[in-house]
């Protein structure tokens, strides 16, 4: 099926699913907190790796003991998508295993 944008109302429903994450424009948002700099950083290329399997890439950038990404779908004109959110789920079950809050 194709990408269509989601609605307000859709986006509101699966963030209430996802506690940490939110709306930030036209994108989903969500920071990492993790207990190194070398910890916040595997989890970096983690991510990318998921990034690369799902075809579905976030602007991701690593701070000091930090993650943080946001995402929406380039191909339909930066708009949320459901495969924005199934990022956000693959990110949420990755961060857990690296310790991340
Ligand atoms: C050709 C390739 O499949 C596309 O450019 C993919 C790559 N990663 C992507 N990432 C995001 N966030 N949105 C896209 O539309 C997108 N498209």
């Amino acid at each position: 099926m194709p990408l269509e944008p989601l609605s307000q109302k859709d986006i509101e429903e699966r963030l209430a699913e996802l506690p940490g994450w939110s709306l930030d424009g036209d994108r989903i948002a969500r920071s990492y907190r993790l207990g190194s700099h070398f910890a916040a950083a595997a989890l970096v290329v983690h991510i990318a790796q998921v990034q690369d399997e799902l075809d579905h890439h976030s602007d991701l950038s690593l701070g000091y003991h930090s993650v943080s990404l946001t995402v929406n779908t380039h191909s339909v004109g930066g708009a949320v998508t459901e495969k924005d959110f199934e990022l956000a789920r693959r990110v949420e079950e990755l961060a857990s295993g690296h310790g991340a809050s």
